[in-house]
């Protein structure tokens, strides 16, 4: 079909809401979808898991975009200068983009919950299997494709790393903006501890590809109530449209199925 309905119906979908994608993407029905809730006392300690190496280089970060259903930060992936290795996954994989989801209000914003604990946002910073596959594309169709580390924001002090990405706000409020960005490294957005509970999963977004393995952080990052409203202030809607907050770009948690989740600490 042309690119124009490929486009018309990806932005009718995301719109119409999570419940209204199965519809269209059977995949949402799929055994492995994302995200889910993870029951720490379910989740089994796996020795055999090696501790997370992250390792970014300030200099990839390219630009900063509104992309009308979150906003990311892109980065050069054209060489391995900032890469994902270890925890659960081989080889080495390389940062493709960061991004948000993030609620109405500070009691929820999540996509993943812990033991049905929703946080005010979540960060996902999404990496693809560059030692086996030759693109993100490519590898976002295969079952170990990609790898995205999520990271859990609770209301606190404010977050000074987090600040820099706000600041860029004004000029990508609306649908369709971007702005260049640079001479940023997210690692600077981790916790201390990079304890993680991992299982396999994928996209929270259409196309919903099973092609995720997820590595949710176990120990939270403070963003204050003032830094969580900036991220209200961006907009779901473009330039001349009504005015839409982007709220609520979280998909609701899917069904475990026959999943196990494992966890890297006792
Ligand atoms: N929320 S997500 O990390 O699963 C995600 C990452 C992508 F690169 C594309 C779509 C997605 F939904
Ligand atoms: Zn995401």
């Amino acid at each position: 079909i042309s690119n124009y309905a490929v486009i018309f119906y990806y932005y009718y979908f995301v719109f119409s809401g999570p419940d209204k994608w199965g519809d269209h993407f059977p995949i949402a029905h799929g055994p492995r979808q994302s995200p889910i809730d993870v029951v720490p006392s379910q989740a089994r300690y796996d020795p055999s898991l090696k501790p997370l190496s992250i390792q970014y280089d300030p200099a990839t970060a390219k630009g900063i975009l509104n992309n009308g259903h979150s906003f990311q930060v892109d980065f050069v992936d054209s060489d391995d200068r900032s890469v994902l290795k270890g925890g659960p996954i081989s080889g080495i994989y390389r940062l493709r983009q960061f991004h948000f989801h993030w609620g109405s209000s500070d009691e929820h914003g999540s996509e993943h919950t812990v033991q049905g604990v929703k946080y005010p946002a979540e960060l996902h910073l999404v990496h693809w299997n560059s030692g086996k596959y030759p693109s993100f594309g490519e590898s976002a169709a295969q079952p170990d494709g990609l790898a995205v580390v999520g990271v859990f924001l609770k209301i606190g002090n404010a977050n000074p790393h987090l600040q820099k990405i706000i600041d860029a706000f004004d000029a990508i409020k609306e649908k369709g903006k971007q702005t260049s960005f640079s001479d940023f490294n997210p690692a600077t957005l981790l916790p201390g501890s990079l304890d993680f509970w991992t299982y396999d999963g994928s996209l929270t977004t259409p196309p919903l590809l099973e092609s995720v393995t997820w590595i949710v952080l176990k120990e939270t990052i403070s963003v204050s109530a003032e830094q969580m409203a900036r991220f209200r202030s961006l907009l779901f809607t473009g330039d001349g449209e009504a005015p839409c907050h982007m709220v609520d770009n979280y998909r609701p948690t899917q069904p475990l199925k026959q999943r196990k989740v494992r966890a890297s600490f006792k």
